[in-house]
């Protein structure tokens, strides 16, 4: 791979400097694909001093990226001129933070880097700022449209080596999950999950499991209707269209080793019930797949871990993996 994968740097308040300082540190026992980080260069420096950690830091663009990866971080400057304290989150960042990402799409929908790889960010922060997005996900695809005019479905992905994971809702409350289920929104859904896990996953027809939403996937209709009025009907559209899909099934009983072993992907119908698995199965080496985008997005499963971000222990795995993943799906796209 020629072009270098585009790293947001996330909140800076966060771990997500720290991990770009050690995943370039291990680069070679990791055999990572080289990275452009887009961020304040003052704020990494300073967060490798503080952390002790002996990174050369160069300024860089996506052309020289590469090429400068060998022997320094490369980094595409994004001014925050701030003084950032880790793990005392500030709406004042928050610029900054968008402006990265906003940074890492263009050069990746402009052919300048292969794919945009993002750190985490914390989502209260930027709301504190008038950021209108649940997430990454609702807003990667809000600046997909703005490049092409094209409104686009993402869909979130979490994958481990164990597991792959679908949430059809996303970052809403918990009590909203019933009216925010509809037949479109499910079979739409479960449409582009089939698809880029075929194009970009290279998974050819995907067997998929479709989690209901009561317990016991409402045993017939008698712990809550929404199985059987809303969930099942698209699954029967989806088989006659040619999906290799089972469901809905109990959540409780389709995650354990055997049950894992029928399917590729497993579809969930709200945030934690999709999420407990994965992160249980394979916190340190999961990730973020946004789906349906006309890019390649990868993240870590984790988000800012203000609680460590002082300490320097926070774990690059989950990084690293996102970056590889990213890295395999630009080489089959290319
Ligand atoms: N992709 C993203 O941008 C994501 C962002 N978030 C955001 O992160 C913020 C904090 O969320 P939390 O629920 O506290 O989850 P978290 O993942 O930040 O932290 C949960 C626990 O795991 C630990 N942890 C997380 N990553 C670690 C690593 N690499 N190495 C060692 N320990 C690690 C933390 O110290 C903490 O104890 C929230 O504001 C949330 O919005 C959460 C998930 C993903
Ligand atoms: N819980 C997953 C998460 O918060 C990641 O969201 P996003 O920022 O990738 O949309």
């Amino acid at each position: 791979m020629t072009k270098p994968l585009a790293l947001s740097q996330g909140d800076p308040a966060g771990i997500g400097p720290e991990l770009a300082l050690k995943a370039w540190s291990r680069r070679r026992e990791t055999a990572l694909p080289a990275f452009l980080y887009l961020g304040d260069p003052r704020i990494l420096q300073a967060r490798a001093s503080m952390l002790g950690l002996d990174v050369p830091i160069e300024t860089a663009a996506p052309e020289t990226a590469a090429s400068v990866f060998a022997d320094a971080l490369p980094v595409f400057a994004i001014d925050a001129a701030l003084q950032v304290a880790p793990g005392e989150p500030d709406s004042g960042t928050a610029p900054g933070t968008i402006a990265a990402i906003d940074m890492a799409v263009k050069f990746t929908m402009r052919g300048k880097t292969a794919a945009v790889v993002t750190n985490p960010i914390a989502k209260s922060v930027l709301y504190g700022a008038g950021f209108g997005f649940p997430g990454h996900t609702e807003y990667l695809a809000e600046l997909s449209r703005r490049e092409t005019g094209t409104t686009l479905r993402p869909v979130m992905m979490l994958a481990c080596s164990a597991l792959k994971v679908v949430p059809v809702t996303i970052h809403i409350p918990l009590k909203d999950v019933p009216e925010a289920l509809t037949h479109d929104l499910i079979v739409e859904t479960i449409r582009i999950t089939a698809r880029d896990l075929s194009a970009r996953l290279g998974i050819v027809r995907p067997r998929l499991a479709v989690a209901g939403l009561n317990p016991h996937a409402g045993e017939q209709g008698t712990i809550g209707r929404e199985d059987e009025e809303i969930v099942r009907p698209a699954l029967e559209a989806l088989r006659e269209e040619g999906f290799d899909i089972a469901g809905p099934l109990p959540a409780d009983t389709m995650f354990h080793r055997a049950a894992r072993e029928r399917y590729d992907a497993a579809i969930c119908m709200y945030h934690d019930q999709a999420l407990i698995p994965v992160k249980t199965l394979g916190f340190e080496e999961g990730v973020n797949v946004t789906l349906g985008l006309p890019f390649i997005r990868t993240s870590p499963d984790h988000g800012t871990a203000f609680d460590i971000a002082q300490r320097g222990i926070a774990d690059p795995g989950s990084l690293e993996a996102a970056l590889r993943l990213a890295a395999t799906m630009a080489e089959r796209a290319a």
